[in-house]
């Protein structure tokens, strides 16, 4: 703790409590995310240690950078630091739009979709000593994107992730709050893979251009007769037909009619990410 300085508390959600911090050492800005594992069981504690090591393994410039861990033991808490993006996260930006009843720009769809990708071909082809070790993310949302100073986007929040040993894994019921991202194999508990996080991007674009997510509904239970309906209203009319057939794309009930990473690599209006300068 003595090598940081607290700067200011700038999130409370899903990912716990976020502070702003300062490294001494070099003065550089950063956050540390704060749990406290002292009230949580065996399999909630797993879950963090596997969070933990998933972030360090992971290394690309669309998601957030693992730095450091802190332990606390008397007061039972974890600090996990991490790079500070000062554009703050995706749902707050839309947040915005709505409220300022404004489009978000065609363009930075594509952006914020290239970069998804990128970052999700790192996971879901990630390798360990050159074998094959796929991690999903399984939480993706506008909340759990970040912006950097540029306005480039970063995965972050690898709180429900899972290696995906072997192709398929049956669904459990995960996180909390309302599943507005959730595939239908998940809803349903039958077998996902990487597919399943292709889904919550068609999601997310698809929020990003209707500024409200595909499906909506007052419970889970209508939201899961919403998701297995299939129905998805159009996007609104001055995006791209190129938009539209991209982001319906990664809507297919079908797991198996869905594009996986390469695929939507190939999208002509997907421009290359950012080089690692961190
Ligand atoms: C109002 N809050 C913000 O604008 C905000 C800003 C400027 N940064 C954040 C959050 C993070 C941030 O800046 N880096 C992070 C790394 C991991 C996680 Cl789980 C969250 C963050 C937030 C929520």
């Amino acid at each position: 703790m003595e090598n940081y300085e607290k700067i200011q508390t700038i999130g409370k959600g899903s990912f716990g409590k976020v502070t702003k911090i300062r490294r001494k050492a070099d003065g550089r800005e950063l956050v540390w995310k704060e749990l406290n594992y002292g009230s949580m069981n065996d399999k909630e504690k797993s879950q963090i240690v596997a969070e933990v090591n998933i972030l360090r393994e992971l290394r690309h410039p669309c998601i957030v950078r693992y730095y450091d861990r802190i332990i606390e033991k008397k007061s039972t808490k974890l600090y996990i630091v991490m790079e500070h993006c000062s554009g703050g996260d995706l749902a707050s930006l839309l947040r915005r739009h709505r409220k300022d009843k404004t489009w978000v720009e065609e363009q930075f769809i594509w952006k914020v979709l290239g970069q998804v990708v990128s970052a999700l071909k790192e996971c879901h082809r990630h390798k360990e000593n050159g074998i094959s070790k796929p991690i999903l993310h399984r939480d993706l949302k506008p909340a759990n994107i970040l912006l950097d100073k540029n306005m480039n986007a970063k995965l972050c929040d690898f709180g429900l992730a899972t290696e995906l040993a072997g192709s398929h894994k049956l669904a459990q019921t995960i996180g909390v709050g309302t599943p507005y991202y959730m595939s239908p194999e998940l809803v349903n508990n039958q077998r996902y893979d990487e597919r399943s996080d292709i889904w919550s991007v068609g999601c997310i674009i698809y929020e990003m251009a209707s500024l409200s997510p595909p499906f909506d509904a007052q419970n889970q239970l209508a939201l899961a007769v919403k998701i297995n309906s299939g129905k998805i209203a159009k996007l609104p009319a001055q995006y791209s037909e190129e938009l539209h057939r991209s982001c319906h794309w990664m809507l297919r009930r079908e797991i198996g009619r869905r594009p996986r990473v390469e695929d939507l690599e190939r999208l002509p209006n997907l421009v290359t990410p950012l080089k690692d300068t961190r």
